[in-house]
């Protein structure tokens, strides 16, 4: 179940995708989501200022991005494989090789040991293995996401990661991306490109757009 930031226009229906309101299943699981998204968008927007200062820009540089995110809260639940999806499915793929889109995903996951993978890249040999982001007690899994990448022209990675349950028992994980907003425009820092070699990776992308793009090929 995905729950999504208002979108600064929502008027009335029939909404645009990705425009509208959450339906919550009653008040008390509304009331304790929102108390949860509220502290991980005061947590993401300190991110933020960090990042600012180890760039060395202003402190509060990403503010006219971020603010307001664009924020996504999902609920995933990861039933056991039947025998008949394990013939269809044998790896147990349950989330497919993806990065994520915007800033920072802060997941909180259970205690569930090797579902979550995440691709290692050595940096001089070019391998590449999957490593287990197994959950530590009271800890966040943190991603850097897309829009990092591209503000840093490649300086953060967005890394790439996929879920693999092949366990019995119904593994439950709720990420929330910390996201730019809707509208913000993100094309490469000069000093990141002055650092990574002096030429644009990335060109400028509508937070918004590149959103709705990636969510079309996925549904
Ligand atoms: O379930 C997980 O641990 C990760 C889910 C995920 O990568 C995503 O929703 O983007
Ligand atoms: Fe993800």
């Amino acid at each position: 179940i995905d729950f999504y930031a208002d979108h600064p226009s929502n008027s009335t229906p029939p909404y645009q995708p990705l425009h509208g309101h959450n339906l919550y299943p009653n008040e008390q699981f509304k009331t304790i989501l929102t108390s949860h998204i509220t502290s991980i968008l005061s947590l993401g927007a300190a991110l933020m200022r960090c990042m600012a200062v180890a760039l060395e820009l202003p402190e509060d540089y990403f503010e006219q991005f971020t603010n307001p995110s664009f924020w996504v809260c999902r609920a995933i639940g990861y039933p056991p494989l039947t025998a008949e999806a394990r013939e269809k499915n044998p790896d147990g793929v349950g989330c497919g090789a993806h990065s994520d889109y915007g800033c920072w995903t802060f997941l909180l996951a259970d205690e569930t040991k090797g579902a979550l993978k995440v691709k290692s890249i050595d940096s001089k040999e070019g391998d590449e293995k999957w490593i287990d982001a197994n959950p530590v007690e009271g800890c966040f899994v943190v991603n850097v996401g897309d829009m990092l990448m591209q503000w840093t022209n490649g300086l953060f990675r967005s890394t790439i990661h996929q879920v693999v349950h092949l366990g019995n028992n119904y593994r439950v994980s709720v990420p929330v991306f910390f996201e730019p907003a809707w509208d913000a425009k993100i094309s490469p820092l000069q000093s990141c490109i002055d650092r990574t070699g002096g030429k644009a990776r990335f060109g400028e992308v509508q937070y918004g757009e590149y959103l709705l793009e990636k969510v079309r090929n996925n549904f």
